[in-house]
């Protein structure tokens, strides 16, 4: 049978399913669709635009009726940016995506058919969640332009508020634009690779109030610095820190490992379950601090500490998950390879006075094995690991050294997948997945995973 569809053509196709970039799935005459910014249960008319030897790729042209999911956007952008990718799907039918999207990902990448995945925990008010924005800077017909970078292009479209940032970004985003405008700054042209002002970080201290801003140039200094500086605190209440981060390079990455402070202090600081942290700008912190207080009391539950247990917390930032679990541990190894997020980490602990914590700055993969060749008995392991998952070889000394507990935190479920059909092969059982949701309104989603070892 040949295909079915052609390019260009108009078709009108019932979304079924979503996929795990958020878009639409529907079939037509059986063969499969996928339509970016459908809702579940839509009835919608796609152009096709592109046809593959298995699935076909189309925008909507119209909703011909309305899934009983859909809802008004609040973000008058939300069908452009490429921020939030199912702002128009009612917020328990995320919740109910994202857990399913878990479970597909334990039985099809894990194989884990029994496994039993716990609702998602959602906000209560999953809006102005995030701590950290980084936006790119342009200039569209002789005017600044900020915002986000429309979904699979280096197109930005320009905001002035964004609903699921705390409001300093919108006071930033304004004090930047005032800025650009007034001084006639150069903005960085990707194509070329000149111009100076590349992106805007801002971070922000959700229980202290603090506000961290730091442009990324390519340079070494901006002009106008003092008049700049004076157009942030004008704008945003609690300006800590304004911190330069020069990156030179022809990369999309978006940061450069080089700071220099032109106002306040090199870092802001904040506090997470009872606990005080302090953020610089190269290291990582949650971005939704109230749903991280979530996240984090859950992984200590499944860590079943008692005082008594010596605990391995592996990619361990600047230590948040160690230093609130080792109120309740008599000892905590951490491992993290950024530099300055361990100085931190260390920090943070003499800033909390608590001393029963080790920070090891070195890539897991390469620490764990000292736990074996020094024969220290870790009872837990709780990981981290960014998007890619764990190394193998730290996976596989992670069993050697028999925990009774694996704790892990992960904001891929694909990897998290693959990663526990390991630790399941290797004498440990899924006991609790719980999904968290830290990032709503897009497809992300966190899970907290207990791993207990069975007992031969
Ligand atoms: C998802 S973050 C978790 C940080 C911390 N647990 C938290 O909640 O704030 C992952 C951390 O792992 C670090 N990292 C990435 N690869 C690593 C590796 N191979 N070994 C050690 N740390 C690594 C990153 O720098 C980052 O700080």
């Amino acid at each position: 049978m040949g295909i079915p569809v052609k390019v260009d053509s108009v078709y009108e196709v019932v979304i079924e399913d979503i996929g795990t970039d958020g878009e639409g799935i529907g079939h037509i005459a059986g063969f499969t669709v996928f339509v970016p910014r459908a809702v579940i249960g839509d009835r919608v008319s796609v152009k096709i635009d592109k046809v593959g030897k298995r699935y076909a790729v189309g925008h909507i042209e119209s909703v011909v009726e309305p899934s009983d999911y859909r809802i008004q956007p609040l973000c008058p952008v939300a069908n452009r940016c490429g921020g939030c990718h199912i702002q128009a799907m009612a917020y328990d039918a995320q919740l109910a995506y994202k857990t399913r999207h878990v479970k597909d990902a334990l039985q099809r990448i894990g194989g884990f058919d029994d496994v039993s995945v716990l609702d998602t925990i959602g906000m209560e008010r999953p809006w102005h969640y995030r701590n950290k924005a980084q936006l790119p800077v342009g200039v569209f017909s002789g005017r600044p332009v900020m915002g986000f970078f429309a979904a699979g292009t280096h197109d930005i479209v320009d905001i002035d508020t964004c609903p699921i940032q705390h409001p300093a970004v919108d006071a930033a985003i304004k004090a930047v634009k005032d800025y650009v405008s007034s001084y006639n700054v150069a903005v960085y042209d990707e194509m070329t690779g000149k111009g100076l002002l590349r992106h805007i970080m801002v971070r922000v201290g959700f229980n202290s109030g603090q506000v961290m801003v730091v442009p990324v140039i390519n340079g070494d200094s901006i002009p106008h610095a003092k008049e700049f500086t004076d157009m942030l605190r004008q704008n945003i209440d609690g300006l800590a820190s304004v911190v330069l981060n020069i990156n030179r390079r022809r990369t999309n990455v978006i940061l450069g490992s080089q700071c220099k402070v032109i106002y306040g202090n090199d870092h802001i600081m904040d506090t997470l379950c009872g606990l005080t942290f302090k953020i610089s700008p190269l290291s990582f912190f949650q971005v939704n601090p109230r749903q991280t207080e979530v996240l984090y009391t859950k992984a200590i539950e499944y860590a079943g500490l008692d005082g008594t247990q010596t605990v391995l917390d592996a990619y361990c930032g600047i230590g948040t998950i160690s230093l609130i679990a080792a109120q309740k541990a008599a000892k905590i190894y951490g491992i993290e390879e950024i530099q300055q997020a361990v100085d931190d980490a260390r920090e943070n602990a003499r800033l909390n006075d608590i001393s029963n914590v080790e920070f090891i700055c070195a890539k897991a993969e390469d620490a764990i094995g000292r736990f074996i060749e020094d024969k220290v008995r870790i009872d837990v392991i709780i990981m981290d690991p960014p998007r890619k998952g764990c190394d193998k070889g730290f996976l596989e000394t992670a069993v050697r050294l028999c925990p009774e507990r694996m704790v892990y935190v992960s904001c891929n479920p694909a990897t998290l997948a693959r990663d526990m059909r390991f630790l399941a092969d290797h004498g440990y059982k899924a006991t609790a997945v719980q999904p968290v949701d830290m990032f709503p309104h897009t497809t992300h989603v966190e899970t907290v995973v207990l791993m207990s070892r069975v007992e031969k």
